[in-house]
């Protein structure tokens, strides 16, 4: 199976409701979608999200290092040398990690098509299925219990609720929501790197204090600062979960050396694909060190990708691929059923995409 193409194309999915972190706030994912076509006919299917106030790659940056780098690399090249495609990709630029993520998927896609295999089998086997929590976006408190409560009906009983915008006021925003949700709801935090070290500590404690009960936080302090995370995990009562710290298998083995958090949060477009990411989690089973997967803002040729590894390894004990249930649309055909929290793996050979409704992807060539 040789590779003869490299397609790149947009698309765009407005969100239910404006997506707002410490970083950032938008109202629409704005994907960039990648068709690795071959000899055969067979098509892999990837994607990338432009998320540049975490991973610093914007739709340009992602479309630039395909087409100059990525494509070069890996046309006219045999599907079936696996293991040498995936260190050329790994090699032919720096960074990159959403670029390289959609092109490993692409690519697992159609390893998997090629043995008649779907890409969770490959890489495990774990389950067929796996539940999601959803993200309530930072507002003021009265709307976030809105969408909160708007969750609990959608059936969802883990809520992700983002925090780190204005310090003060995040105990205020836990408090409605606690008071507000059946008391079983579980309950995780994401500061995005919105406070600093003293300030997370005394806020975790304070909200622990006052009964909020909540699983972990994540990513409290600046992605840089380790030794500051490694300061939170411990004084926290609040678990302490690694997102943006952790990019790279390297990243995430200094963290755990060093103890930094208590949990780790693999993402394709962190570590660029399948093939980092297994790296990850092996990481993570030496150091017994659980892992969540999560997801940027993405449709669902990517998070599908995410379901596959979720569905893969038994390391991966969270799960944040909300993604689609976010999204007021689903354009793509194929792959993984989300029913709201529910989500069902494809059995079809590799990732099950079967491509994106007519009408619904802007090609770029
Ligand atoms: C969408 C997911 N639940 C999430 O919150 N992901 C990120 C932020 C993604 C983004 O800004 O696109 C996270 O920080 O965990
Ligand atoms: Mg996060």
């Amino acid at each position: 199976m040789k590779i003869t193409e490299v397609r790149l194309g947009l698309i765009s999915v407005p969100l239910r409701v404006p997506f707002k972190t410490a970083l950032r706030s938008v109202s629409s994912v704005e994907d960039v979608i990648v068709e690795i076509h071959t000899d055969t006919g067979a098509v892999g299917y990837g994607e990338a999200p432009p998320t540049g106030v975490i991973t610093g790659d914007t739709t340009g940056a992602i479309i630039g290092a395909i087409r100059d780098h990525i494509a070069k690399t890996i046309i006219g090249r045999d599907v079936d040398d696996f293991e040498d495609l995936m260190i050329a990709l790994n090699a032919c630029i720096q960074k990159n990690t959403s670029a390289k993520a959609a092109v490993d998927m692409a690519l697992w896609d159609l390893y998997g098509q090629l043995y008649k295999i779907p890409v969770y089998k490959l890489m495990g086997g774990a389950k067929k299925s796996i539940v999601t929590d959803i993200t309530i976006s930072v507002n003021d408190p009265e709307e976030m219990v809105r969408d909160a409560l708007n969750a609990i009906d959608r059936g969802y009983d883990c809520l992700k609720v983002k925090v780190g915008k204005e310090p003060e006021k995040d105990i205020a925003r836990l408090s409605a929501i606690r008071g507000a949700v059946p008391k079983e709801t579980c309950i995780r935090i994401d500061a995005n790197q919105g406070w600093t070290p003293k300030e997370a500590v005394r806020i975790l404690n304070g909200m622990q204090e006052k009964g909020l009960d909540l699983e972990f936080v994540e990513q409290p302090v600046k992605a840089h600062d380790f030794e500051g995370l490694k300061y939170v995990t411990e004084r926290s009562y609040v678990p302490v979960l690694a997102d943006e710290s952790v990019f790279s298998p390297q990243d995430a083995l200094t963290i755990m050396q060093m103890g930094a958090a208590d949990l780790v949060n693999i993402k394709l477009m962190k570590c660029g694909g399948l093939y980092n990411a297994l790296k990850i989690a092996s990481a993570a089973e030496v150091y017994g060190v659980e892992c969540m997967i999560g997801c940027m803002l993405e449709a669902k040729i990517s998070v599908n990708a995410a379901v596959h590894l979720a569905c893969a390894k038994q390391i991966i004990t969270r799960v944040d691929l909300d993604g689609p249930v976010l999204c007021s649309e689903d354009p793509i055909l194929g792959g993984a059923v989300f029913n709201e929290k529910d989500i069902t793996v494809s059995n079809e050979p590799g990732l099950g995409i079967k491509g994106i409704e007519p009408g619904k992807i802007k090609y770029l060539d």
